[in-house]
């Protein structure tokens, strides 16, 4: 029987000809990334735990501060300074304030057909360039980071067949957020998806990158895509060559198989605070808001900055609300000086800061105060996300949080 791209990848990684979901195999593990989240915690054990510490191969190392960056206390300070140091004395490729850490690995070192471990859940964003990318604890990171090695029990594949075209005004985020509201937040736990069909010709690298980071909030090991053109050119655009391009055999086996026509998929908000409590936009529509987050891994790109600015220019932010703009890297940071679409922000009344996580997690800039509402294109919303436990999250596309940082309250843009 054929194998997926999830079993293509683990076979190479395992160096074996054949995987089977429920298999558990020893993988060489490609790429090893760690952000400002958790290495100090890494770091504390390779110098307290290990009896012979060292590192397999430093070259498969990433470490990206990007959490708390630049540090807002002197704790974050004392954990961000031991991971420079750390990272200075081994030779470890190192990023500060660069940007939020997929989009980093995105744009400078994820290659097709890769196993990539990141000790960070939205790893699974890798798939949008067919890498298995998924998320470890600390533990394991040490583990790969020591050994060159790891384990993974080969996981069953979810097809989700994409036909058509996303309507007008309709975003990579209402579409992934349609299909965690279907099959729930435990829906594809410990499975991999995979996106195929037609319709992935109408779905930019950035509506990839969307989809697949948001994958991990069904509950995936990871997310797969096949590598067509689009992909390549990214590729190529960024200077790199894939390692190896996989694509699921037509008799492959799929635990579950769903089509999905593009051109039904309407704006959607996920309510407070579940990311699977998901309603059409406009059924949310009148929630006031207090802030608004456009950026994070999920939809700080470009093309979700251009999304925005299209929308506030010739208008204001709401008097009563604070709108982050917090674009995901500085290489989409320059761009949009470039374009002026920061200008265009910060003429609106926006609040443009540097490339970071920002309030997608509640421990950075930005967070909200008890009773506050957010609306963001972060990835979460459970209880406390943002700042304080009785504070509430919705998550929607750069166009719903643009166009309810205008009105100030929930809307989407047809709304304006
Ligand atoms: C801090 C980090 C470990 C965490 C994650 O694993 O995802 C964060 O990025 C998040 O989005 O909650
Ligand atoms: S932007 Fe949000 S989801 Fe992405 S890595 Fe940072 S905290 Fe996690």
């Amino acid at each position: 029987m054929g194998m997926t791209i999830a079993e293509k990848i683990i076979a190479r990684a395992a160096g074996v000809s054949e995987v089977r979901p429920g298999d558990i195999h020893t993988v060489e593990v490609d790429r090893l990334m760690s952000n400002d989240g958790t290495t100090h915690l890494t770091i504390d054990m390779y110098h307290n735990k290990l009896k012979h510490p060292h590192i397999a191969d430093v070259n498969k190392l990433v470490w990206i501060v990007d959490h708390n960056v630049p540090s807002d206390s002197p704790k974050t300070a004392a954990s961000q300074k031991k991971m420079r140091d750390f990272a200075k004395e081994h030779g470890i490729k190192f990023y500060e304030g660069q940007g939020v850490c997929h989009q980093i690995m995105m744009e400078n070192h994820v290659c097709p057909g890769e196993l990539i471990f990141g000790a960070d859940s939205h790893t699974c964003a890798y798939g949008a360039l067919g890498a298995f990318g998924t998320g470890v604890g600390c533990t394991d990171y040490l583990y790969a980071m020591v050994t060159g090695k790891s384990w993974v029990l080969v996981p069953e594949t979810l097809r989700f067949n994409l036909t058509g075209k996303l309507p007008e005004g309709v975003y990579a985020r209402d579409l992934i957020l349609t299909i965690i509201g279907k099959i729930g937040a435990n829906g594809a736990n410990y499975k991999a998806m995979e996106f195929a069909g037609d319709g992935m010709k109408n779905l930019t690298m950035s509506d990839r990158i969307a989809i697949c980071n948001l994958c991990v909030e069904a509950g995936a090991k990871t997310a797969l895509m096949e590598v067509d053109d689009i992909a390549l050119h990214y590729l190529h655009e960024h200077g790199r060559e894939p390692k190896a391009c996989f694509a699921s055999d037509a008799d492959a086996h799929f635990a579950a198989v769903y089509d999905i026509d593009l051109s039904t998929i309407t704006p959607i908000v996920a309510k407070p605070h579940f990311v699977d409590n998901v309603c059409p936009a406009k059924e949310a529509a009148g929630v006031k808001i207090d802030e608004a987050f456009l950026g994070s891994c999920n939809n700080g790109r470009i093309e979700d900055l251009r999304v925005g600015a299209e929308l506030l220019k010739d208008r204001k932010v709401h008097p009563l609300v604070r709108f982050l703009v917090v674009p995901a890297s500085q290489a989409v940071y320059q761009q949009a000086l470039k374009e002026g679409l920061l200008k265009i922000f910060m003429e609106a009344g926006a609040i443009v800061m540097n490339p970071n996580c920002s309030v997608c997690w509640g421990s950075c800039q930005g967070v909200i105060g008890e009773g506050e509402t957010l609306i963001s294109t972060g990835t979460r919303n459970f209880k406390g996300r943002a700042g304080h436990r009785d504070s509430f999250v919705y998550l929607a596309s750069a166009a719903t949080v643009t166009a309810s940082a205008i009105k100030g309250e929930i809307a989407t843009a047809d709304m304006l």
